[in-house]
């Protein structure tokens, strides 16, 4: 069953529309990411979700019931925020009732056991008499998560929850957050601008782009398969190129600006007009003399080490693009080079 659902919600702050009628429906138990560039209007979304924004327009169902006009607190959603702001002179234990305080949940004695099962399933139930400064970053956001879902919520809702921590404890909450997901299964809506953060942490990812939906799919599906030159731009940073698409009896073959042709995806549409897709990852560089089943020449422009890979920056004609190889592909700025691309990897898109 669908436990949220958005339909052609649109907002406009005074004479600025910054959402164009957003429709999307979100299962039960999905962990959910809305990406896109800053601005685009994830946070605005989220907020009409959670009910701290009213919509100009549209309609928002949460297990079927119609909630549009329903004030924040009856909504049965949680939201964790970016500045996770733990009420300072109240321990862990009492940061984490005060919803259920607020609420009237329970008996005491039922708010505590609520409230340790709580800390148990972040961690956290050695640290209940702590005060929040006694605490590392990484547990204080771990305090706010137990404070968003202790009063089991049906939807969670973060807004960038992870983009004050440091890389690497980063790393550990996004693992930490996947471990919570499945063991919850609590259905989670995930505000980020990060692409891998996206891809790696959700069932499903909508990406947007100036208050519209560009593209919702699967992780690997909208990785793997972008319909738009936003998306593949977006998703892993790919190049694009101008191409004609002519079907041939070997399969479909694209003539790049410079003349060469290589073949591209089965199944791609002839066109006049089309954009070849060529991720930075998905392109092998080999000395010029190399004979290659599939690809292209071209000339080092540009090297930069980035640890165990290198971007290049390859000129072709009168254009650029940019190659991720592994560290120990080593040309220099001058160098010929052949560019290897497998078909499956070339996908055509319409301009
Ligand atoms: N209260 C407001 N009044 C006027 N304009 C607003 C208001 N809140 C947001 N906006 C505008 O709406 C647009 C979308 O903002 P929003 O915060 O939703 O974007 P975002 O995608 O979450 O961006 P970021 O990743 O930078 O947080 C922006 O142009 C912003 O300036």
């Amino acid at each position: 069953m669908a436990t949220l659902e958005l339909n052609q919600i649109v907002k406009s702050f005074g004479s600025v529309d910054v959402l164009h009628g957003i429709s999307l429906s979100i299962e039960s138990g999905q962990f959910v990411s809305l990406l896109g560039p800053s601005g685009c209007g994830k946070t605005t979304l989220l907020r009409i979700i959670a009910g701290l924004e009213a919509v100009t327009r549209g309609t928002l169902r949460i297990a079927g019931r119609d909630v549009t006009d329903v004030a924040p607190e009856n909504r049965d959603i949680a939201m964790m925020f970016q500045s996770y702001a733990l009420l300072p002179h109240m321990s862990v234990r009492e940061n984490v009732r005060f919803p259920l305080r607020m609420r009237n949940r329970g008996t005491r004695k039922e708010q505590d056991e609520r409230v340790q099962a709580t800390l148990e399933t972040v961690q956290l139930g050695h640290l209940a008499d702590r005060m929040p400064r006694q605490l590392s970053g990484g547990q204080q956001q771990r305090v706010a998560l137990a404070r968003a879902i202790v009063s089991d919520p049906k939807i969670l809702l973060l807004d960038e929850p992870l983009s004050n921590l440091d890389a690497r404890l980063r790393e550990d909450m996004q693992v930490e957050l996947i471990e919570l997901h499945r063991r919850l299964g609590l259905t989670t809506v995930f505000v980020t601008h990060d692409q891998e953060e996206a891809l790696s942490l959700s069932d499903t990812v909508v990406l947007m782009n100036a208050g519209r939906i560009e593209q919702v799919g699967g992780p690997q599906e909208i990785y793997a398969s972008p319909r738009t030159g936003f998306t593949s731009e977006f998703i892993g940073s790919a190049n694009l190129i101008p191409v004609r698409v002519e079907e041939t009896a070997a399969g479909p073959r694209a003539t790049l600006p410079w003349g060469e042709v290589i073949a591209v995806a089965p199944g791609s549409k002839p066109s006049h007009k089309a954009s070849l897709v060529l991720r930075q990852e998905d392109m092998k560089l080999l000395p010029s003399q190399t004979i290659i089943p599939n690809g292209f020449r071209a000339t080092v422009e540009t090297r930069v080490f980035l640890g165990a890979r290198i971007r290049y920056v390859l000129r072709l004609g009168d254009m650029r693009i940019k190659c991720l190889a592994p560290g120990t592909d080593i040309f220099g700025p001058g160098d010929a080079v052949v560019v290897s691309v497998p078909d499956s990897r070339a996908q055509i898109i319409e301009a």
